[in-house]
């Protein structure tokens, strides 16, 4: 059991300081100590390096100044017991290790260089990056940095242990010169950081190592985030009853489209109607129903030339999406501020966020789906910090704000946190592509209208999240196109 590495994840992560704080009681409860469980972290990371090896494996093993080191030194001894060439380079003084790591230290007996200017990097085929792990914080010094740049642009494999170091693992935030691995072996539990925005580029390929404690740690620690893969979505799937028909399954307005933006509307609305929705209607520019309708003749296309146009369809929608290609004109202002007055669920995504920034309401049963652009205007609009790095706290800071549920958008990630809709999660991270908000404001739109408030936004977020996940092992991150989404969640919906 304490060798074992594996790619099938758990569905839950959490923090560096919940993973520090309960891995010794997680030990105890599990009939074992913190110097077993570093020596089962080494373990489990040779194993990944000895079984995925090439022939004539070189390793450079490096090491920092903490625990993650002395993890380090146990992957080197055990490279060498196995005959395969190994060097370690100590980029903090070995001596001054504590502890376990010391131990580790001590128990090494191969070759070691303190500078990287000693050896010639490009002989590696491999190097295992064991210099920070949960413990890192801030930016990375400037000997690591230079070493680092070096690392990054050889051609080679590279197995972080525990964490990329330079990756802060609860936040995400990607220091200057990180190290990018090829694989990362993170050990007990996933954390919540290496799953979201930049730092999944430089997590690579994420193994999970629960060195035969994971079970007791999950039982004993609260998740900070959940998401989803494909086959527990599909088992947990709202089923649609046999003898429904269109009047059973809400009725979503779509708002957007203005003067040349004909695109946005017409990808939210058809996202709506793939994702269930009974009815869809759109109301846009003048200029653009002709382009909305065609080739989908489903939706019902309204030109809207003022304000007071909407309120028939508004008295007909169970749920609203506006935004999407909105603009910020006249037009798009006298919309927005006729819209939010409305009690109806509300997705605002796009210019309807910009807008909102300009004009903040209070408002409850919203989703907003920012991205990270959206979301800074959202929040310097009341003077709040926004650390753009930190998307988890980005998403916590307008769901509160804004008293609404949250799904931050990005290129490789989403993370959403549920507020005034009724959504029985307490929060999650999760993946999207980049381009996909105008489907995703759309999709939600079209899930709440089925009455699927506890299904909408986070779900669909973590299920996301488990697709883009299954995806990256594929096509590096790049995410998935909209006519996938739509595909998967017709599989949702039956
Ligand atoms: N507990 C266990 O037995 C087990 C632990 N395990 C392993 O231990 C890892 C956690 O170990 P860890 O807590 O020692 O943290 P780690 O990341 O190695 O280094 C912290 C050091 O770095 C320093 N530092 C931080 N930021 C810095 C910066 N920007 N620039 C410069 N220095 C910086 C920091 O300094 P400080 O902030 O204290 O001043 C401190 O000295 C974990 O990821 C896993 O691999 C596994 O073996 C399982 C069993
Ligand atoms: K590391």
């Amino acid at each position: 059991m304490a060798n074992e590495y594996s790619d099938n994840l758990p569905q839950v992560a959490y923090t560096s300081q919940q993973v520090q704080q309960y891995e010794g009681q997680a030990a105890k409860l599990s009939g074992t100590n913190l110097t077993t469980l570093m020596r089962r972290a080494g373990h489990a990371a040779f194993s990944y390096v000895n079984d995925t090896m090439s022939s004539h494996e070189k390793v450079l093993v490096i090491t920092g100044k903490g625990n993650n080191a002395g993890d380090g030194f146990i992957v080197a001894q055990l490279c060498r017991e196995a005959g395969i060439a190994v060097t370690v380079l100590t980029l903090f003084e070995p001596k001054r290790l504590a502890g376990d790591a010391q131990q580790a230290y001590r128990q090494y007996h191969g070759k070691l260089v303190s500078t990287y200017s000693e050896i010639d990097l490009s002989q590696f085929t491999t190097v295992v990056d064991a210099v920070f792990g949960t413990g890192f914080r801030g930016e990375l010094p400037e000997h690591v940095r230079t070493c680092f740049d070096c690392i990054n642009n050889l051609p080679i494999r590279k197995v972080a242990l525990d964490v990329p170091s330079g990756v802060n693992a609860t936040t995400g935030e990607v220091a200057p010169s990180a190290l990018m691995a090829s694989t990362t072996v993170t050990f007990i539990a996933l954390k919540q950081g290496l799953l979201s925005g930049t730092a999944k580029r430089f997590v690579g390929n994420l193994l999970l190592a629960g060195l035969g404690v994971d079970k007791a740690f999950n039982s004993q620690v609260t998740a900070t985030s959940n998401f989803l893969n494909h086959e527990t979505l599909m088992a947990t799937r709202p089923q649609r009853a046999l003898d429904s028909y269109k009047n059973s399954h809400g009725h979503v307005l779509v708002i957007g489209g203005n003067h040349g933006m004909a695109g946005a509307v017409r990808l939210a609305a058809e996202a709506a109607l793939r994702a269930g929705a009974g009815l869809v209607s759109v109301a846009t520019h003048p200029d653009n129903t002709a382009a909305v309708l065609y080739g989908r003749y489903e939706l019902m296309v309204h030109a809207v030339a003022t304000a007071e146009a909407l309120l028939p369809l508004l008295n007909k929608a169970s749920v609203v999406v506006l935004g999407p290609g909105l603009g910020q004109d006249l037009w798009a202002q006298s919309l927005f501020r006729r819209v939010i007055q409305t009690k109806l669920p509300l997705v605002l995504d796009a210019d309807g966020l910009n807008l909102l920034a300009k004009e903040p309401v209070a408002r409850s049963n919203w989703v907003l789906t920012p991205h990270l652009g959206e979301a800074r205007r959202l929040l310097n609009n009341v003077n709040a910090k926004v650390d753009e790095a930190d998307r988890f706290a980005v998403v916590s800071n307008i769901s509160k704000q804004y008293q609404a549920t949250t799904v931050l958008k990005g290129p490789g990630s989403l993370v959403a946190q549920q507020q005034s809709i009724n959504i029985n999660r307490s929060g999650c991270a999760a993946m999207a592509s980049a381009g996909m908000g105008d489907v995703l404001s759309g999709i939600i739109g079209g899930l709440l209208a089925q009455g699927m408030e506890a299904f909408a936004a986070t779900n669909l977020a973590v299920y996301i999240h488990g697709l883009a996940a299954e995806q990256a092992a594929d096509d590096g991150a790049k995410g998935m196109l909209a006519g996938d989404l739509f595909e998967h969640i017709r599989g949702i919906l039956g």
